[in-house]
């Protein structure tokens, strides 16, 4: 069974970010065939309208096409940005620009919005105006009322709401703009939209502490009617101190590569992306490895050897999903960048099997009887799996949680996973190794087990005689939940 996008059984899962190259339903259909599990939708850019017909879009091909592509919802979050910007913004060295508090349609020359009020007095003539992590910086040059003068020192492309940090003697500053909330009074109105559309993941930027996503999911819980999962973005400064409670607090955690690399020291990266990734491995939450993957992809067709082994590296880690941010929000070859994450997931995945890859010992996740029953029967499930070389797990999961377990142990064959309902079908598209799909439960156990191998043996991902661990926890009505491993042949 070759690679072949949308059926691969390639294990880590593609997040891809819509914008102008790829809102189309053609291009949307195109991502979907090379394999995109999550479409990202990301609410610094774009009007509900807009974001409203993409899912439209989204929505009518899972249903035509039996994609399972899942939402996810990326507020924009108070961190300083520049205004809307017709077109990018080319700024030379020694150019001078007006960043003003005002309307930049108001003030003579060449005027940037901000849109933070407080920008004028949390800057100081001679700091450094760093735009969206380092692609241009521009020099503080005089303070005048709600304007400020800057000079570019560092030239670059200024995009339109590109996020702006201030340093100082080499350090960002954390003035009010670190006092701003994590979520602004925009970023709830977003928030509300996202449970209107009935969206699959709500990822949060600017996470400071495990405090906004408890917030936020009892938010979700009382106004959501099915289940929003919610992402934390690791990319503040003030994050890093919090990541333990972040990530148990938070349902996913993905690691913003882009903004964190504006936060904290560049060099300091990739180590917090490692402390992320490890403790949400052992603590069973998705991670996603995000931004700068493909970033030579926006205008080249061929990615750079540096970020391939970037890739594989993610991929070596073990996190559940990469993500691409402008490669395909904007990029000029979105479908290639698609195309190159897939290859090398696939190949380091099988180099990683090949190699017997060390698996990190996972602590126990709860003390619950309960939840420990399905935690050690998974554990054992892939275990076996493993040592007798089986072709696949099949986990028939009502609401998702076995599949989440089974992923979290990243056993060497793929996890069919069976559920009743698509919001979960779409949630565990997340799932590192999970290939979800739906289908009604019948009574009988049994004829589940059939009818699935029926359905798999037709897609030609399992063959006749293949060895397959058989994983479930289905409460018969009006019984007591029956949790099951079996070793079955395919028929
Ligand atoms: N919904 C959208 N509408 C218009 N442009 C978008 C949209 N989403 C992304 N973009 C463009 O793609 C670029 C890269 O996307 P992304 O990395 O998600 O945003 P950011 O640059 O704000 O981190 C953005 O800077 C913006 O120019
Ligand atoms: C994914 C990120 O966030 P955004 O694109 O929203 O800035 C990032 O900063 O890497
Ligand atoms: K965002
Ligand atoms: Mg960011």
């Amino acid at each position: 069974m070759g690679e072949n996008g949308f059926r691969s059984t390639r294990r880590t899962k593609i997040v891809a970010t819509i914008g102008p190259a790829t809102c189309s339903e053609e291009m949307l259909e195109t991502l979907a065939t090379s394999g995109m599990n999550v479409a990202r939708l990301n609410m610094c850019h774009g009007t509900h309208d807009w974001h409203t017909a993409v899912i439209n879009r989204i929505r009518k091909l899972n249903k035509l096409k039996g994609f399972s592509v899942a939402i996810m919802l990326d507020t924009e979050g108070s961190e300083v940005h520049t205004s809307e910007l017709e077109q990018p913004l080319k700024a030379e060295v020694g150019e001078e620009f007006v960043l003003t508090i005002r309307d930049p349609k108001t003030v003579e020359g060449s005027a940037i919005g901000v849109s933070y009020d407080a920008f004028v007095d949390d800057v100081q003539v001679g700091d450094l105006v760093v735009v969206d992590g380092g692609m241009v910086s521009l020099e503080v040059k005089q303070k005048m009322g709600p304007d400020v003068k800057v000079e570019v020192v560092d030239p670059g492309i200024v995009l339109s709401r590109a996020n702006l940090t201030f340093r100082r003697n080499g350090h960002l500053v954390r003035a009010r703009n670190s006092m701003l909330p994590v979520l602004s009074s925009k970023d709830w109105l977003d928030i509300d939209f996202a449970i209107r559309q009935n969206v699959d993941f709500i990822a949060v930027s600017f996470v400071k502490s495990a405090d906004v996503i408890k917030n936020l999911k009892s938010y979700l819980n009382s106004r959501a009617d099915k289940v929003i999962e919610v992402i934390a973005k690791v990319e503040s400064h003030d994050s890093v101190p919090n990541i333990e409670e972040i990530v148990e607090a938070s349902d996913a955690v993905m690691v913003a590569r882009g903004d964190l690399g504006a936060q904290i020291p560049l060099e300091d990266v990739p180590s917090v992306q490692k402390e992320v990734v490890v403790r949400c491995r052992q603590a069973g939450k998705a991670v996603i490895v995000a931004s700068h993957l493909l970033q030579s992809m926006i205008e080249y067709p061929t990615p750079t050897r540096a970020e391939v082994a970037d890739i594989a590296d993610v991929v070596r880690q073990r996190a559940d999903a990469l993500m691409l941010s402008g490669e395909s929000a904007a990029g000029a070859y979105p479908e290639k960048a698609i195309g190159v994450l897939r290859a090398v997931a696939t190949r380091i995945e099988e180099w990683c099997r090949q190699e017997k890859h060390g698996q990190i010992v996972l602590p126990q996740l709860t003390d619950r009887l309960d939840g420990r029953v399905s935690e050690e029967l998974c554990a054992s499930a892939a275990q076996m799996a493993n040592n007798l070389n089986a072709r696949a797990i099949f986990v028939y999961t009502r609401r998702g949680y076995m599949a989440n377990f089974l992923s979290r142990c990243r056993p060497d064959c793929p996890i069919f996973a069976f559920t009743d309902k698509q919001d979960v079908r779409q949630r565990l598209n997340l799932r590192w190794g999970v290939m979800p799909f739906r289908l009604d439960f019948g009574a009988d156990p049994e004829e589940n087990v059939d009818r699935t191998f029926a359905l798999l043996k037709r897609r030609d991902l399992v063959q006749k005689g293949d060895l397959v661990v058989v994983v479930s926890d289905i409460r018969p009505p009006n019984e007591d939940v029956v949790r099951s491993v079996q070793i079955r042949h395919v028929p």
